[in-house]
């Protein structure tokens, strides 16, 4: 033990990162991060419809990359004793694989065609097929939802395979089965060439498959024939065995172990989505509302099976045994959009700088445009900083990628209200955030209404580390303390104490958590004054909530009979 290492590989949103560290202690030893080029650039993407895909390719060059600059920076000695890796992403964010299990865009018939890559998480193209098994799952005596808060959304695994098979004839005819991005990388990790043997972890087939061990697995075939006869067999394709990412998937194939310059004995976890494990290397606690912020937002909360028996909170993404910490029951709630909606507002003050401005010959001007780029989010938010809130500011709503959580309709847009002529940057930008909070706010709400007590708050990720105006408005938002962890990288930290865990170094994941967990560095608390005042103010983001969702869904919405 004293000499081992292990590595946590976390897929992002934009990025793939790499820790190698120490298993007794945590430390880090290297880290690596690897922008994804083709997403970089906009391919296969179309954001004006929400269509996200992701090329399998970007995310092997990266896993090849980031793995061998941490050996690299760690040097001869400290790799040969690398026991485990374990491997983390976003979620759900499928793809259309053959038998061998090669997703579909890396064979030549299909390299450039979206519908063969990843279906990114936040890609919401099926909103149509979301609803369709929303209705017939209200055909059925055993309400097969009951277990991801109720509300089937478009951003899961079989709202996507069934856009995808309606949408490209030549992927359904050549799909064999539909595969989650972290079940899929340890498949090739450890060298897999048949697609059913795949192993999938509970943690996606709990929250977004609709796995559960009460059903003894899927819903039955006729379920999903109801929804579309499309479906018809898939789950004969997916096996109903799923395993806690504690458990081992495999070893290092050859090939792999080769290309990293590692042994066959390395050791690879089965692996899980990029809260889950954020939320151990975090180190959460029972009841602790565990907020992973980054893109999104993405909300965990474990609590002992005995003490939930019973329970089953509404509009969440899911309660699963297991999915967080085995042997408890993992809660996942989320924003769609977090800092993705502070990106958006920075996105549009970029415009003429982008649009207007000719940087052609001029490489000065480009590195002007990216320093103020740089600089937008943190100037606004120093300023915003100093406006005291009251009860007559422009105010907003946070759905701009829709409402994940609670009660997933990601149909919903966002709005701004209460401007006028004198309304400025500054001022959007504080009740943009401010925003983003109040919907935190309605999550931390769902948990306490329905008989799970949120009892302190754990934040990380980019936003909790980088943003203290923000984390200081959440505390005022919650009315109650929000301690930040100390680590960069808690989802690859987590990772990395699942890959200790699967390598059998501890014999439990709580273990691996107290032995490596780096701690807390802020804890950001209430301002009384504050508190009282968007108290006030979060009420009336509720009331204008409402009514946007109101008049979105009712049948007179003039909106709904142009379209
Ligand atoms: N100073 C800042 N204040 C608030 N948000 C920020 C700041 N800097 C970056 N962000 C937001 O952080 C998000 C990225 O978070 P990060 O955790 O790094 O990525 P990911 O969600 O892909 O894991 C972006 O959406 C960006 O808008
Ligand atoms: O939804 C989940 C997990 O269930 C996340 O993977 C998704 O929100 C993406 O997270 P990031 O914002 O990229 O950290």
């Amino acid at each position: 033990m004293d000499n081992a290492y292990v590595i946590g590989v976390d897929y992002g949103t934009d990025s793939v990162r790499s820790v190698l560290v120490n298993a007794r202690n945590g430390q880090e030893i290297a880290s690596s991060i690897y922008h994804y080029p083709r997403w970089k650039k906009g391919l296969y993407c179309n954001p004006s419809i929400n269509q996200f895909r992701q090329h399998p390719l970007d995310y092997i060059e990266g896993l090849e990359y980031t793995i061998k600059d941490c050996l690299k920076q760690s040097g001869e000695q400290i790799s040969a004793n690398v026991k485990a890796i374990a491997v983390d992403t976003t979620g759900s964010t499928p793809v259309a694989v053959d038998k061998t299990g090669t997703p579909l865009a890396l064979l030549p018939a299909f390299e450039e065609n979206p519908n063969a890559m990843f279906v990114l998480w936040k890609d919401h193209t099926s909103v149509k097929e979301a609803d369709e098994i929303n209705q017939t799952a209200k055909k059925f005596d055993i309400n097969y939802l009951q277990y991801v808060g109720g509300i089937y959304s478009s951003e899961w695994f079989w709202a996507k395979l069934l856009h995808i098979l309606r949408k490209d004839k030549a992927i359904a005819n050549n799909i064999f089965t539909w595969v989650e991005h972290c079940d899929w990388i340890p498949f090739l990790l450890t060298g897999g060439k048949d697609a059913l043997h795949i192993k999938r972890g509970v943690c996606s087939a709990g929250h977004k498959s609709l796995w559960n061990e009460s059903f003894d697995g899927y819903p039955p075939n006729e379920f999903f024939i109801a929804v579309d006869p499309l479906l018809n067999g898939f789950t004969d394709n997916i096996s109903a065995d799923t395993y806690t990412a504690d458990k081992k998937a495999g070893n290092l194939c050859e090939e792999w172990a080769q290309k990293l310059g590692l042994s066959t004995s390395v050791v690879i976890g089965i692996g899980a989505f990029d809260a889950h494990m954020g939320a151990v290397g975090g180190q959460i606690e029972p009841y602790y509302l565990s907020k992973v912020m980054g893109t999104s937002t993405c909300d965990m909360l474990v609590a002992p099976n005995h003490e939930v028996d019973g329970i089953l909170v509404s509009g969440i993404c899911g309660q699963v045994n297991g999915s967080v910490i085995p042997g408890m029951l993992g809660m996942e709630a989320g924003q769609s959009a977090f800092g993705d909606a502070y990106a958006w507002f920075k996105n549009l003050l970029m415009w003429p700088l982008k649009n207007l401005l000719s940087t052609n010959d001029n490489p000065a001007l480009d590195d002007l445009a990216n320093q103020l780029e740089q600089q937008i989010i943190p100037q606004l938010s120093k300023l915003a900083e100093k406006i005291e809130p009251n009860i007559q500011q422009e105010f907003a709503i946070d759905w701009l990628n829709g409402r994940r959580t609670p009660d997933a309709n990601q149909a919903l847009k966002g709005a701004f209200f209460d401007l006028n002529l004198g309304t400025d940057a500054v001022q959007l930008f504080r009740a943009l955030a401010e925003a983003t909070c109040f919907g935190a706010k309605k999550i931390v709400d769902r948990f306490n209404e329905q008989g799970v007590p949120v009892k302190g708050l754990i934040g990380m990720g980019g936003v909790a580390r980088k943003a203290p105006f923000i984390m200081q408005m959440m505390a005022d938002v919650m009315d109650m303390p929000i301690k930040i962890h100390r680590s960069e990288q808690t989802c690859a930290i987590g990772a990395a104490m699942f890959a200790a865990t699967a390598a059998g170094i501890y014999t439990k994941v709580e273990e691996a958590m107290s032995a490596m967990g780096q701690g807390f560095d802020a804890e950001y608390h209430p301002n009384p004054q504050r508190v009282a005042i968007y108290k006030l103010r979060y009420e009336k983001y509720t009331q204008m909530g409402m009514l946007i969702e109101e008049k979105l869904t009712s049948k007179d919405n003039i909106l709904t009979h142009i379209a």
